[in-house]
């Protein structure tokens, strides 16, 4: 039997399906074939709730007598963008100059198909680990997160599942494999603001109330001042705003509404309470300012939704988890990672209730980008690593 052993093999297999979220597009079927010859029972739970789409996960084990190692990741990717920008179709996994190209190369198909390349390579050497490996996999990572990883958490542990440890396969590495192992990570809120104006000619501005100009105010106190400084432990409190719109066709029509959404990354000098506070006095003070409305005697109507859920900043800090880690990475690549919380947020914050987490992935640095890519080389040094880890963790026991 043809065992999975080839981490770029696996990974153009998950490529070629369209799993953009909520889309399962074929990738956990993918996955199932690849986990069966390695004698993994295989489970597709799919979870839902009201207001969000179904969500298929797959949570896979091999079991064996010692310590329970968990491998977590998502299967699902963001949308490709404009297709037409990319140099390669985003579905087909094209190899050009030693990379694979397509939607999930680095974040994160790449990691799955290297963490099963690595549990393959130790059953054919080893004959398997020397205890129990499993893949968590959740098909709603890049979206709302409600029908993943936290309720495949829950529905496992209620079936008596534990774990002493898992990895997390997002990319964290900035620049080069080694480079970095994340421990933890900011929170992130989004929200829209909405601004009511009165539509006229925009030829006769004091018969209307512009909403752009009221959203300019607003949008300039979201970004002014800076939030804070950054942390000891955590990057600086920052806010994009990431979507501009007013939906007018008209060139000479002032609009009624304008509406911008706008999602916030905090640290710990935070959190989601605090936050939002803090957005509504900058915009409640802002809506009285006269910069971009001169003539206009009430203040901005505006109106504030957050949407989603917030996540919360967390740390994931183990120490001997991150040893280990560190020591498979050093040995394969010669580097001591740097421990960082840089970036943004992961399922880490769902897992590390249930068992001490850190994340390790591929080069991160194309990912949601249109040509996403992955080098081969990286595919096959990471692959090493997780072996690496897999042998360490298991062979030297937990301390
Ligand atoms: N929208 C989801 C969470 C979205 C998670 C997403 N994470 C990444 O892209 C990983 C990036 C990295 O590794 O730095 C994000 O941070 O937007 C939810 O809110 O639950
Ligand atoms: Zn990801
Ligand atoms: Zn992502």
């Amino acid at each position: 039997m043809t065992l999975p052993t080839d981490p770029a093999a696996n990974l153009a297999a998950l490529i070629r399906c369209p799993s953009v979220t909520p889309a399962e597009g074929g990738a956990l079927v993918a996955l199932e074939a690849m986990l069966k010859p390695l004698g993994f029972s295989i489970e597709r739970p799919v979870f839902s709730e009201d207001g969000t789409p179904d969500i298929e996960n797959l949570y896979a084990r091999r079991s064996g007598n010692g310590p329970h190692l968990m491998f977590a990741g998502h299967t699902d990717v963001v949308p490709v963008g404009d297709e037409a920008a990319w140099t390669h179709p985003p579905f087909a996994a094209e190899i050009a100059n030693g990379e694979m190209y397509g939607r999930g190369a680095v974040d994160m198909k790449g990691g799955i198909a290297c963490f099963i390349a690595a549990v393959a390579r130790h059953v054919a050497k080893n004959g398997g680990p020397k205890g129990s490996v499993s893949l968590l996999i959740t098909g709603d990572e890049e979206g709302p997160a409600i029908n993943g990883t936290t309720k495949l958490l829950d529905w496992a542990a209620a079936k008596g599942e534990k774990w002493d440890a898992s990895i997390v396969g997002e990319p964290t590495n900035p620049d080069a494999l080694g480079d970095m192992i994340k421990i933890g990570r900011r929170g992130s809120m989004s929200g829209s603001v909405t601004v009511n104006g009165r539509q006229g000619h925009a030829a006769y501005p004091q018969l209307a109330d512009n909403p752009v100009r009221g959203l300019m105010s607003l949008v300039d106190a979201l970004l002014h001042p800076v939030f804070d400084e950054g942390t000891k432990d955590f990057q600086p409190t920052n806010l994009e705003v990431t979507s501009i719109d007013v939906g007018n066709p008209a060139t000479n029509v002032i609009p009624a509404k304008a509406t911008a959404i706008f999602n916030i990354r905090f640290n710990d000098t935070w959190d989601a309470e605090s936050v939002q506070a803090e957005i509504h006095n900058r915009l409640d003070q802002a809506a009285g300012r006269k910069k971009y409305r001169p003539d206009k005697k009430t203040p901005v109507d505006y109106e504030l939704v957050w949407r989603d859920r917030p996540s919360h900043v967390f740390l994931t800090r183990d120490d001997k988890l991150i040893d280990k880690l560190s020591g498979s990475v050093k040995a394969v690549v010669g580097k001591t990672p740097a421990l960082s919380t840089s970036g943004g947020t992961s399922d880490a914050r769902f897992i590390k209730d249930y068992c001490p987490v850190v994340e390790f992935g591929l080069v991160g640095k194309t990912m949601h980008m249109v040509d996403e890519r992955v080098a081969l080389a990286d595919l096959e040094t990471l692959t090493q690593i997780y072996e690496r880890f897999i042998e360490d963790w298991f062979g030297q026991g937990l301390s």
